[in-house]
């Protein structure tokens, strides 16, 4: 459903991406992994057309994504630093990205669900951190959309919003979705990765499940892992 195939990307000097291939098909949880820097957040722009790569390809379901931009459509983004004017409304914005989008939307469940009811008509700008990234996660999450992109979802998250995130993310899984998920913190990630990618220095240093990479380094959790291949 989306392949890369040998993705390079540089910034000035900075090889970022190096040739990165990569092909998920199955419904599931995949986790893009790697230090600070490694290119998880442009590695998930290009695929959402937002980084042109220097080279290689991105396909989605078969089609070359720099041909049209329609595949869009079949996404829901999370990005790591949402940024909307702040002096409009959560209602505003519910309302704008809706009418941009153009497609059936179901926020006011994720609205009940993440109790921003009681801010609707307060403006962006004057959310605290963690009620910004309850919107955003209604922003994203009310399309159906196949394949979702969370770039860093859990920021500024409080536990209950935490355990909210999760269960919707389970039950998006079991609708057969391709799930695309940054994030460092890795009790999270071995919670519900089904597969693990991990960049470093340009390349994909791994991919497979939480447990091939614990054999791979002979480490307990995936904290420890990710600790050996970086500090062997
Ligand atoms: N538009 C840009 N112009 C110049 N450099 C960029 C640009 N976007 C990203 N970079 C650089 O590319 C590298 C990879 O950035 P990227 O955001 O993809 O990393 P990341 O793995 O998502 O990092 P983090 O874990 O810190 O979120 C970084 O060194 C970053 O400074």
């Amino acid at each position: 459903m989306i392949s890369a195939q040998h993705i390079k990307k540089t910034f000035g000097k900075l090889q970022v991406l190096d040739d990165i291939s990569l092909e998920i098909h199955q419904a599931g949880i995949v986790a893009i992994l790697g230090p600070n820097g490694s290119g998880k957040t442009t590695f998930l722009k290009i695929l959402l057309g937002m980084v042109i790569p220097d080279a290689g390809e991105m396909y989605y379901q078969n089609q070359n994504i720099s041909k049209s931009h329609l595949y869009r459509k079949f996404i829901g983004y999370l990005p790591q630093i949402a940024r909307f004017p702040d002096n409009l409304t959560v209602s505003e914005i519910i309302g704008m990205i809706a009418d941009v989008r153009n497609e059936p939307s179901d926020p006011e469940r994720l609205v009940q669900l993440f109790g921003v009811g009681k801010f609707l008509d307060k403006k962006l700008g004057n959310l605290s951190g963690g009620t910004r990234q309850k919107v955003n996660i209604v922003l994203t999450f009310m399309f159906d959309t196949p394949v979702i992109v969370l770039d860093e979802p859990t920021a500024g998250l409080d536990p209950v919003a935490l355990i909210k995130l999760k269960e919707l993310i389970y039950q998006e899984k079991a609708k057969g979705k391709i799930i695309l998920i940054t994030s460092h913190i890795m009790s999270l990630v071995e919670e519900l990765a089904d597969e693990v990618v991990f960049l470093l220095e340009g390349s994909i240093y791994f991919q497979g499940t939480i447990t091939e990479l614990k054999s791979k380094t002979a480490t307990e959790d995936l904290e420890h892992a990710i600790a050996t291949i970086l500090e062997p």
